[in-house]
């Protein structure tokens, strides 16, 4: 049976690496903030918000919520992003996607200022990674890669097959992957691929990140490859990753979903506060890779 990682526990010691660099800012009179911007009443959007709130208070975090309706203008929700521009008590803040469909989604990221992106999605972070320059990094891959560290799995020469090219997860990922500082071979799969199996069996670590249940099942896998399962559906109420359960039996590694990917994009998400409220201080830029 496959070993599990552990993302849930990978996230409390995170956690527990930023409280004295929460600690150090406090001493300077820093309190870091992060907000949150949610439109709507889904539910599923207001539990991850909530749980970020959650996840400030246990690093000490401050947490400031906006809530918009549904029916929000384009120019009132343009202007809470300026608000938060413009609030010193906001080191940095996320705008949870999806935004409903008469909302032009990209205009709202592109208007984020990028000091304050905490989720590495406005395009001026997107690009810059693309750019090999320093910029907040997209939480869900920072995430993997944090987690597969911590794990000791290496990337240098691995062939990572990562099914899904959304903007959040698979296309990010592939940027981080083929960065010189973690050296994988990336195989990005989508629904133009002839032959996702056929992708993924030659893969020593495969990413589901389709949002299709149980889309990866034992034959997509490789004996001994390191499966992470970070699509996320519901199938009757039931939280449902990409990854079929008899997968486990054929993986080294399989990152459970929930307890994987999850709880790291959310220690990513405070990571990425944290940092932008220690830049904020004129402090030191973790210096990423090219
Ligand atoms: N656990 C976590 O922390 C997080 C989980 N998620 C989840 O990860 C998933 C991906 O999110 P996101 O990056 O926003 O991606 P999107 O939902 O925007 O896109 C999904 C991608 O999967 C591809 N795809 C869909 N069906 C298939 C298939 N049968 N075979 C191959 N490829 C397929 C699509 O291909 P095409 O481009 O051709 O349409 C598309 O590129 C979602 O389920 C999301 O909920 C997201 C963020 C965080
Ligand atoms: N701007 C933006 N940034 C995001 O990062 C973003 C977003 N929009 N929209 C939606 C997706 C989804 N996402 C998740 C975060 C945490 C868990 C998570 O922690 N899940 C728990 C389980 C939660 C449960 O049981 O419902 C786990 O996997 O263990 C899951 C999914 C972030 N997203
Ligand atoms: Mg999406």
């Amino acid at each position: 049976m496959a070993t599990l990682l552990d993302g849930k526990a990978t996230k409390d010691a995170v956690f527990a690496e930023l409280e004295p660099r929460v600690s150090a800012l406090a001493e300077q009179d820093v309190v870091p903030g992060l907000a949150t911007v949610l439109v709507g009443d889904d539910p599923a959007s207001q539990n991850y918000v909530r749980s970020k709130h959650r996840d400030c208070a246990a690093v000490g975090v401050r947490s400031i919520s906006r809530e918009l309706p549904a029916d929000v203008s384009q120019a009132q929700l343009e202007a809470v992003i300026d608000e938060l521009n413009a609030d010193p008590a906001c080191s940095g803040y996320i705008v949870q996607l999806p935004l409903p469909e008469h909302i032009d989604t990209g205009a709202v990221l592109a208007r984020i200022d990028p000091a304050k992106d905490a989720d590495g999605l406005a395009p001026s972070s997107l690009g810059r990674l693309v750019l090999g320059e320093p910029a907040p990094l997209p939480c869900t891959p920072r995430g993997i890669i944090e987690l597969l560290r911590r794990y000791d799995i290496p990337l240098a020469g691995a062939h990572v097959a990562v099914v899904g090219r959304g903007i959040t997860v698979g296309r990010a990922l592939g940027l981080l992957l083929t960065r010189k500082s973690e050296n994988a071979t990336v195989t990005l799969c989508h629904t133009g691929t002839r032959d996702v199996a056929a992708e993924t069996r030659r893969a020593d670590i495969v990413v589901a990140a389709a949002g299709v249940p149980h889309l990866v099942t034992p034959d997509h896998v490789k004996s001994g490859a390191v499966v992470l399962d970070v699509g996320v559906s519901r199938v009757d109420g039931v939280l449902t990753g990409d990854v079929a359960p008899g997968v486990a039996e054929v993986a080294a590694y399989l990152s459970p979903n929930p307890g994987g990917v999850g709880p790291m994009t959310r220690a990513m998400l405070l990571t990425n506060v944290v940092e932008a409220a220690e830049r904020a201080r004129g402090q030191v830029l973790a210096s990423r890779g090219a």
